[in-house]
């Protein structure tokens, strides 16, 4: 079973640390925090790829289980999460479970990814509950009507095939966020309880978000 949990990480915060250990927990096997060079769909990060790894494998490396795949920080482009998955399916080969992790939020718009229903050919998705994000309520018509039979009760069902099938995890609500934490450190304000020590103090060294 091999997790990715793709995100822009501008930066990694403690909420990310927080859920990502909990969807590990919940599937077994190995999880990857996949950083996007060119996240799709939103406006384009603050701080560079380069420091986004940085920050990343700077937060990861107290948490045994959690990995970090630099693929989309050496590809071109937009990242698009299909090509990620395509790769990820060659790495583990055609029977293993591959899973892809998303935040509720993300997933209230997964119908305007990349080849959105191709994504479920290649991989499982694992949609984790957060705070605020839109309710299944929300969706279009053609998102939920493609989800609904592949919807599965439980994350562990996920390691029944090699994918096509989809679940949601509760895990820890946390209020925080990556937007947040940027404004609040360009206001000054400490935010010292929502991101890592070491990170915290790479973002003082590179002055960043100011
Ligand atoms: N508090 C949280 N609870 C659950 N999922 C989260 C949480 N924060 C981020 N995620 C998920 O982590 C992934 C990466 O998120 P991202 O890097 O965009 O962070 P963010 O905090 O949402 O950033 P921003 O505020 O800049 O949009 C997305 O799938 C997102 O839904
Ligand atoms: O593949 C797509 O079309 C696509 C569209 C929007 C977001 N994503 C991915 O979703 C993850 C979270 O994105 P974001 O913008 O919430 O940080 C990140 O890995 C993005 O590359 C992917």
């Amino acid at each position: 079973m091999l997790a990715m949990f793709g995100g822009t990480f501008d930066p990694i915060h403690n909420a990310h640390l927080t859920v990502a250990r909990e969807a590990h927990k919940a599937l077994g096997g190995e999880l990857r925090m996949v950083p996007a060079q060119v996240p799709p769909h939103r406006d384009q990060p603050v701080a560079s790829p380069e420091q986004r790894l940085a920050m990343l494998k700077l937060a990861v490396a107290d948490h045994p289980g959690l990995g970090v795949d630099e693929r989309e920080i050496q590809r071109s482009g937009p990242s698009y999460s299909f090509d990620t998955l395509c790769e990820l399916r060659r790495e583990v080969g055609a029977a293993s479970p591959l899973v892809l992790v998303l935040g509720a939020d993300a997933f209230a718009h997964f119908d305007s990814w990349f080849r959105w229903r191709d994504i479920f050919k290649v991989a499982h998705v694992l949609v984790l509950t957060r705070p605020r994000a839109p309710s299944r309520g929300s969706w279009t018509n053609d998102l939920e009507g493609y989800v609904r039979p592949r919807i599965v009760a439980r994350a562990t069902m996920l390691r029944q095939r090699a994918a096509g099938m989809i679940a949601s995890l509760g895990v820890t609500p946390m209020l925080v966020s990556a937007s947040d934490i940027r404004a609040k450190l360009a206001a000054g304000e400490s935010v010292e309880s929502l991101l890592p020590k070491p990170v915290l103090a790479y973002i003082e060294q590179h002055k960043l978000y100011r």
